[in-house]
């Protein structure tokens, strides 16, 4: 059962029967789904199974998308992809700015939120760098900066650490988590990383053949620990419902694609199951 809040306020995002074709072939098919307000939800799936095409339908980035009952999504949206889309030939904090809008409710003006967004990010002192100046992940600090001026009501982010190193990876889980405890937006984020769904999210739903196939509640708190048995577990579900086994071996099934097992899994830095909170990596 939800929780009481999330049965009285009206969803933030509400898809009925949304559906996607290119061509012969459906990649989302009659896609139902709701996301309560201020709800951290993570959206998982084998590539090409249509997670970006979900979260573009979303954002209202795709007008072909065909829904019978309709979409409904708020009108302060951000989206934050894999690579940080910051324009070269401007400075950080004009980057930031993009989208501002004019003075918030309090009265600050677009460039005294730029500033506080950069330093909410640890960017602070980097308002003047070039983005060329930056490292990958200091650049997608500075997207998530942007996306944080507009007070965005969802935040949509489409594998936003998915270029970055294990390491630098798990410091941005906590800072965008510490981001969202701040600010609660809802936030959609589409990623094929079992454990940064498990990790990070509130709810964790599976993209398969079209459809969600699983819808799964994380309760547990934050900041989790890869360590924690309990998450062991949710991970596993979620890689039995994956069709890949734990030692990151696809189990045949069900849609051959490859899904990673990020930091914890085979092939990777040793960091997610064998080290620490993301709190502790901090540093
Ligand atoms: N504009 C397009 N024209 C034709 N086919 C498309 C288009 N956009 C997406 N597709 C197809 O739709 C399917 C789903 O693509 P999508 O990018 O949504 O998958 P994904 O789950 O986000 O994959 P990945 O994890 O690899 O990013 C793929 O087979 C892709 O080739």
């Amino acid at each position: 059962m939800a929780p009481i809040a999330e049965q009285l306020t009206p969803p933030a995002v509400r898809l009925a029967g949304l559906t996607r074709s290119f061509g012969p072939r459906t990649v989302l098919d009659d896609v139902d789904l709701e996301i309560p307000a201020g709800q951290f939800v993570a959206l998982l799936g084998h590539s090409g199974s249509g997670k970006s095409t979900l979260l573009r339908a979303i954002a209202g980035i795709d007008h072909d998308t065909a829904g019978s009952g309709g979409l409904s999504a708020p009108e302060r949206v951000s989206v934050v992809f894999q690579d940080s889309r910051l324009l070269p030939w401007s400075r950080v904090l004009e980057n930031v700015l993009l989208g501002a809008g004019g003075r918030d409710a309090d009265g600050r003006t677009p460039v005294e939120r730029g500033r506080a967004a950069l330093a909410e990010v640890g960017l602070a002192g980097r308002e003047r760098a070039w983005p060329g100046q930056l490292s990958g992940g200091e650049q997608q600090r500075a997207a998530l900066a942007r996306a944080l001026v507009r007070e965005p009501e969802l935040l949509l982010a489409d594998e936003p650490f998915g270029a970055l190193d294990a390491l630098t990876r798990i410091r941005m889980h906590a800072l965008l988590r510490e981001l969202w405890q701040r600010h609660r937006p809802s936030v959609l984020l589409v990623t094929h990383d079992v454990d940064e769904a498990a990790a990070l999210a509130d709810r964790v739903l599976v993209l398969d053949r079209g459809r969600i196939s699983v819808d799964l509640r994380i309760d547990l708190p934050h900041p989790r620990s890869y360590r924690d048995p309990l998450l062991g577990e949710y991970r596993e579900r979620l890689l039995a419902a994956l069709g890949v086994r734990p030692d990151g071996e696809p189990d045949g099934e069900p849609d051959g694609g490859t899904t990673s097992v990020g930091a914890a899994g085979a092939g990777s830095v040793g960091v997610g199951s064998a080290a620490a909170t993301a709190e502790e990596v901090r540093g």
